[in-house]
């Protein structure tokens, strides 16, 4: 099983390319099951999660296959058999996302309860009471999401839905299927993400009829038929903060190719007021910092777009833990997300935990440093934490289980190594 060694200690400098997000290439993906017609998406990031969503979809009698440049084509117009097994989803919660699209143009969908990070229990009855409510008969049964339309419908029927808490793939899962709804669904607090806004987009260009994407009231009016279209995936605004975090705690001075500040401004904000310099500049994002011993830590709490967001919280506690001063984080998305915690206290990080807040002690000043170890990541943006730390640690910190990161980013230890980090897999 692939590991990371990272000797920490180094300055980082150069240039990343930001890939495209992850959580706009899924749902994507899926969207291109909503038409018969040929779609093209540029910028598919290359990673775990969507060569999962590819296999996914192919299992359904899907072409679709990957070129060298990045691009992804898929024709749905053989769609035979409009399943997610679990062998294909359990690792995945995105593979929800199949659930409305092959409901609005098949009308029946088997979609198996998602996988992905454990973070927190992680229901869909939203998207299944959303659903509901457009005409689905949907019954959960032996893991299994089972949906169809009423006998004698052949399409989804337009609805209001409000969701009792604003979700990120039930939103995605609503626009999809109202795409091809009969009449008119507005879906009220709906999730504001910029992955939503690029679905919304990409939807337009295949035909749908969508207004107030971006907005928390999304009005679609559903159409008979979507055709084909060629979309480019957003740049990915976790990776971006990422390596913001990663490089204001390492010290540095690197342009991030692609990335949009315009995603990510509470990061920003609270990574300047750390003290940070961040600038757009042709081409992408500049960041430059003198390292973690000059900066100060940042409180935050994370919310729903356009507030922190809780894919970020990870990184930025790692980069806490190294500067100066104490903050305090509140995860208020996820019950279960601080499980990077115990590994960060293995390396020495002073970080006390009551429910859903940390209290994290900067060591910048005490004389003290990160010390490396072997950790272990627990999901995702748990593994992207743990490399941040290990880059600032001294000696060697091995990271394992680091499939959970390859599951959500492309390439991150190349991309490192080419900016100086000394990383390896190993
Ligand atoms: C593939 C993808 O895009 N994943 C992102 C998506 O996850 P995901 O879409 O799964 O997250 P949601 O926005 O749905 O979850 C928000 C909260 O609502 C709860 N909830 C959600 C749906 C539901 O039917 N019932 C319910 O109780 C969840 O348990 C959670 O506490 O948004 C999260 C919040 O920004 C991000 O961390 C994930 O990276
Ligand atoms: C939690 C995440 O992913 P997923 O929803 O796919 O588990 C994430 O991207 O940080």
């Amino acid at each position: 099983m692939d590991k990371l060694l990272i000797r920490g200690g180094r300055r980082l400098q150069g240039e990343v390319s930001i890939s495209g997000a992850k959580n706009a290439a899924l749902p994507e993906l899926c969207a291109a099951l909503l038409t018969a017609d040929p779609v093209v998406l540029a910028n598919v990031p290359r990673l775990q999660d969507v060569a999962t969503m590819q296999r996914l979809i192919a299992n359904m009698g899907v072409a679709i296959e990957r070129q060298s440049d990045g691009r992804v084509h898929v024709n749905a117009s053989g769609l035979s058999t409009p399943e997610a097994p679990y062998e294909l989803v359990k690792t995945m919660r995105a593979s929800v996302l199949a659930l409305g699209p092959l409901l609005a143009r098949f009308g029946e969908a088997t979609v198996s309860l998602p996988g992905g990070c454990a973070i927190g229990s992680r229901p869909v009855d939203q998207h299944i009471k959303g659903l509901q409510a457009m005409g689905a008969e949907i019954v959960v049964e032996h893991g299994y999401i089972i949906a169809k339309l009423p006998a004698g419908r052949t399409r989804l029927r337009g609805a209001r839905i409000t969701t009792d808490m604003v979700t990120v793939t039930g939103t995605e899962n609503f626009l999809m299927a109202a795409t091809l709804a009969e009449g008119e669904t507005v879906l009220e607090n709906a999730a504001q993400e910029p992955e939503i806004v690029d679905l919304a987009e990409m939807l337009i260009a295949m035909g749908a009829r969508i207004e107030g994407h971006g907005s928390s009231r999304i009005r679609i009016v559903g159409v008979e038929r979507l055709h084909g279209c060629e979309h480019a995936v957003v740049a990915d605004r976790i990776e971006t903060g990422t390596f913001l975090c990663a490089v204001a705690a390492a010290g540095g001075d690197v342009l991030l190719r692609h990335a949009r500040a315009d995603h990510l401004d509470a990061v920003i904000d609270k990574l300047c007021e750390a003290g940070v310099e961040i600038h757009s500049e042709a081409g992408g994002l500049r960041v430059r910092s003198n390292g973690a011993e000059q900066l100060k830590a940042q409180g935050f709490r994370t919310t729903e777009y356009p507030g922190f967001p809780t894919d970020m919280q990870a990184q930025f506690m790692a980069l806490n833990c190294v500067a100066q001063g104490t903050a305090t984080v509140t995860e208020t998305i996820f019950e279960n997300r601080y499980m990077h915690v115990d590994e960060l206290l293995r390396l020495g990080a002073r970080i006390q935990v009551d429910g859903r807040v940390a209290v994290v002690e900067g060591l910048a000043g005490s004389g003290v440093r990160l010390s490396g170890a072997t950790v272990m990541a627990t999901d995702l943006r748990a593994s992207a934490s743990l490399v941040i730390a290990g880059l600032v640690a001294e000696g060697e910190t091995v990271v394992d289980r680091i499939y959970h990161l390859d599951r959500g980013y492309d390439c991150m230890e190349a991309k490192l190594r080419g900016i100086g980090a000394d990383i390896q897999r190993i």
